[in-house]
């Protein structure tokens, strides 16, 4: 699995040239260049154009790169790849994946051209036979990554958006276990009233404590609270040491079991522990890159 964070995925329509720009300075963990529903039909060429020259030009710096082109059977999608795969993109999002089998499409047509040869793979999980598939998608060649589309899921599923998101719980839960099972990072989807900070804070709470490692985000306005929620807080990091002393201090006098703040502390909760601390310090290695 991908180390870096993913606390903050940023959508930057393809089209809009000043928002291409600040992107560069923003503290996003990763960036998503966006041709597909961000850019307007009669757009399309142009961000096309403008995004190939933008990404060959601009240091993005340690930031994941997605690049989100439109479907493959679309009358942009191919042509998205065409015009893109110079840039040697790190990865393609890929919209609306139903299957393994669409993500293997996108795979043949990367393996035809040398300078996508490293080019990974991520999939917007946004409908409900993409959930339905969600583990043999995950398993897929190239797969990077899954970024929740609640908006498309919602849409498909004809259920309402509601704050406690309980409609869609069940799709979101099965991308995330596939997901996991794969070993793969997953980014939930977007809040789009992105003027509201209280209800952004509480959706990502939510998806943070239910296991994704970040959130699909609309504005730079909202970067700040994806990045403070999703990284590991400075309680978290003291006891995640704590226990790692305590484990290792128990494990000294043979023994395989701890107690730290009345709680025991085995095998099981060193690696969550650890998993925290590496979490803490790619956040801090990112921050000093950017
Ligand atoms: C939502 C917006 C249309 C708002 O735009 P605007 O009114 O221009 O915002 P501001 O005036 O507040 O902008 C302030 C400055 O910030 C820059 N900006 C704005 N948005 C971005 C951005 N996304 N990335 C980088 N920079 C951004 C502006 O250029 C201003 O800069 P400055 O001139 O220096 O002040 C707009 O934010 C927007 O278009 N957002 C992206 C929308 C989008 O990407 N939608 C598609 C993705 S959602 C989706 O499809 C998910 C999924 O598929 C699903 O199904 O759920
Ligand atoms: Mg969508």
């Amino acid at each position: 699995m991908d180390t870096r964070p993913f606390r903050s995925v940023l959508y930057i329509p393809g089209s809009k040239t000043r928002a291409l720009e600040k992107a560069a300075g923003l503290a996003a963990d990763a960036i998503i260049f966006d041709l597909e529903d961000a850019v307007a039909v009669e757009e399309k060429a142009n961000a096309r154009a403008l995004l190939a020259q933008v990404l060959a030009e601009t240091d993005y710096g340690p930031r994941a790169k997605l690049l989100r082109i439109n479907a493959l059977d679309s009358d942009w999608g191919r042509a998205d790849l065409e015009a893109l795969a110079a840039v040697r993109p790190e990865a393609i999002l890929l919209p609306k994946v139903n299957s393994a089998a669409d993500v293997a499409a996108l795979a043949d047509l990367l393996e035809k051209r040398p300078e996508t040869a490293e080019t990974r793979i991520w999939a917007m999980m946004e409908t409900p036979l993409g959930a339905l598939n969600a583990l043999e998608i995950a398993r897929a060649p190239r797969m990077a990554g899954f970024v929740l589309g609640t908006n498309d899921l919602a849409k498909d599923m004809g259920c309402r958006f509601r704050a406690d998101r309980m409609p869609l719980m069940t799709a979101l839960q099965m991308c995330l276990m596939a997901a996991r099972v794969a070993g793969i990072v997953a980014v939930d989807g977007v809040y789009n009233a992105f003027k509201d900070d209280e209800g952004l804070r509480a959706e990502c709470e939510q998806g943070r404590d239910m296991g994704f490692d970040g959130k699909s985000l609309i504005h730079p306005a909202q970067l700040d609270i994806a990045n403070a929620v999703f990284a590991p807080t400075e309680a978290e990091i003291d006891l995640s040491r704590r226990q790692i002393a305590a484990f290792e201090a128990a494990q000294a006098r043979g023994e395989g079991v701890a107690v730290v703040d009345g709680r025991i502390v085995e095998n099981l909760h060193i690696v969550t522990a650890r998993q925290v601390l590496d979490r803490a310090a790619a956040i801090t290695a990112m921050q000093g890159e950017v």
